[in-house]
């Protein structure tokens, strides 16, 4: 530490005085006037700093700086000859540097004014200096409330941060904690200010965070709202405990994973719509919309404008400004054509072109807009045979049959029956308000034996009922709460074939019938049988099981 004598406690000296009072680096050992009234002295006195009339009275101190304020001729040269070892400097000098030195402090201080990052700075000792109007703003404590008082005292934990790094030297990095009279959540980042390698103080941002955590909870909801556009369902929301079953959920996993079109087949009820969910669900396109559109449902006048879009002024009607199709709103996503079989044949032929060229032009337009779009297409009719009616179009269906999925009837996987039913169950007890624990021996038994020809839905509406008729407190679902139809299935074999309505039917009972020939010719060996038959010992082990044929 150097040690300061100032000559001279006018107003120079004063304001010298005043500089290097509380300096870490300078310790003002004495004030020399002979004007005891000078405002200089008073303020030695009162900082108890030593004061004399004569600079004699210093002789033999050790002094290494010499500030003269004294303004009068010959002094700086007789303080030279007086204290040869200490360097004497001109007060004048003194004070021009004070004066650049106090220009770029309110420079810095300008800066810390108008910046929004609240900043707050303790000295050494551990209490305020510095304030900004941010600080203000943001928690509610003017300069008269902090500036000279300990940092720690009305600011709470933040000031805490303050003194850890005064204490460790450290910076304290992404503190969260509240502040202020409304305890405002916020984050302060600290850091040591070093001097010579001493630590001089801390400086600390804080940064209101109120605002980020409201903001974040909007874009939850807002994500929550994107949710919904999304596939709603994962292949963990598809009960697939029965051989076939478990077949198909591998083939639709694996198309997931792949960039082309897919075309689910199996009987209203069976589930096309949950594996187009779960389909894109798992593709790398689900973050993007899932759009499902119903052919069946839209009036065939309206499907092109709605699929394809159209332009302002494209019909009587028509909304201002135009409007996006169901393709332009699927891009970089998927589009689910529930009941594709049921496109009309002029939008059948847009579509081929829009797949062909991936780009809609939209309804009274002529521009071209490229879209990327992976369709996933169900139905349930018999395209092929609505090929051969002229009802589909043939190239159509080559561009969106390369992957087929089919799912069986649930008939078709009797081994599904009892996982399914507890697992409606479980998902209908919350919209019925019941807490059913599981179904009854009996009540499965009778869920067995009954044919579904609605599928899964039918499932679902006959659980649906039954819960109705359970009281709030029953946990166990009981055969008398079932409502079940007996339906009475005459034998395949026996079936007159006037009976015979759907073609599929009829293909299914031809395919059944070759397949029990082609094993009682073999003797039941499957894998001659499938040679025989032209089939692979996979398709042949599923189609025996899929008719239920015993060998
Ligand atoms: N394997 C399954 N696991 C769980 N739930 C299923 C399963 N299959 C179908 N469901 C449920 O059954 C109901 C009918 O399924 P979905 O609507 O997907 O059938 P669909 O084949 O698309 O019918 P449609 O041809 O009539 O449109 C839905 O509530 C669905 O969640």
């Amino acid at each position: 530490m150097h040690h300061l004598l100032i000559v001279g406690a006018g107003h120079g000296g004063t304001e010298v005085l005043h500089a290097f009072q509380r300096s870490p680096l300078l310790t003002v050992i004495g004030v020399v006037d002979p004007n005891e009234h000078a405002i200089g002295v008073q303020l030695a006195k009162r900082g108890q700093i030593r004061v004399e009339t004569t600079w004699t009275a210093f002789e033999g101190t050790a002094i290494d700086f010499i500030i003269d304020a004294t303004g009068e001729h010959g002094v700086l040269e007789q303080l030279i000859q007086f204290f040869p070892e200490a360097a004497v400097l001109p007060g004048e000098f003194v004070r021009v540097l004070l004066e650049r030195l106090a220009e770029k402090e309110r420079m810095l201080e300008a800066i810390i004014h108008c910046t929004s990052e609240a900043i707050s700075v303790a000295d050494q000792a551990g209490e305020t200096m510095l304030i900004n109007p941010a600080y203000t703003r943001m928690t509610g404590y003017t300069e008269q409330d902090v500036i000279g008082k300990p940092a720690s005292a009305d600011i709470g934990m933040q000031e805490s941060v303050h003194l850890r790094v005064l204490e460790t030297g450290e910076s304290v990095r992404d503190a969260r904690m509240k502040i202020g009279q409304d305890r405002r959540d916020i984050i302060v980042n600290a850091a040591p200010v070093v001097v010579d390698g001493q630590v001089r103080g801390s400086v600390g941002v804080i940064r209101d965070i109120s605002e980020m955590k409201a903001l974040t909870k909007e874009l939850k909801a807002a994500k929550q709202k994107i949710r919904t556009l999304e596939a709603k369902y994962t292949f963990d929301d598809i009960i697939a405990e029965s051989e076939p079953m478990r077949f198909v959920v591998d083939q639709a996993k694996l198309a997931a994973t792949m960039p082309v079109n897919v075309l689910i087949r199996g009987e209203s009820g069976t589930g096309k719509e949950l594996f187009a969910h779960a389909i894109h669900a798992a593709s790398d396109r689900r973050y993007e919309q899932f759009v499902r559109v119903n052919c069946a449902a839209i009036a065939p006048s309206l499907l092109e404008s709605e699929l394809f879009g159209y332009e302002e002024g494209a019909f009587s009607g028509a909304r201002r400004g135009g409007k996006r199709g169901y393709f332009e709103e699927a891009h970089g996503g998927s589009l689910f054509l529930d009941e594709i079989g049921e496109l009309p044949l002029d939008v059948q032929a847009k579509l081929l072109r829009v797949l062909q060229e991936n780009e809609v032009v939209r309804v009274g337009g002529t521009k071209a807009v490229p879209v990327d779009v992976r369709i996933i297409a169900a139905t349930n009719a018999n395209l092929e045979q609505k090929i051969i009616t002229g009802e589909f179009r043939e190239d159509l269906y080559y561009r969106i049959n390369r992957l087929p999925i089919h799912i069986p009837a649930l008939r078709e996987r009797p081994d599904d029956l009892s996982p399914l039913a507890t697992h409606l169950l479980r998902k209908l007890n919350q919209s019925y308000g019941r807490s059913v624990e599981r179904i009854s021996e009996d009540a499965l038994e009778a869920i067995r034996k009954q044919t579904w020809k609605g599928n899964v839905r039918e499932l679902e509406n006959v659980i649906g009922r039954a819960l109705i008729f359970t009281d709030k407190t029953e946990q166990v679902l009981r055969k008398g709460h079932l409502q079940l139809v007996v339906t009475v299935t005459p034998k395949r074999s026996e079936r007159p074939k006037k009976e015979i309505k759907h073609l599929s039917d009829e293909m299914s009972y031809v395919e059944e019938q070759l397949i029990r020939e082609a094993l009682d010719v073999v003797n039941g060996n499957k894998t001659e049988a499938a040679k025989q038959l032209g089939i692979s010992l996979r398709a042949l082990y599923y189609k025996v099981e899929r008719f239920n044929i015993q060998c």
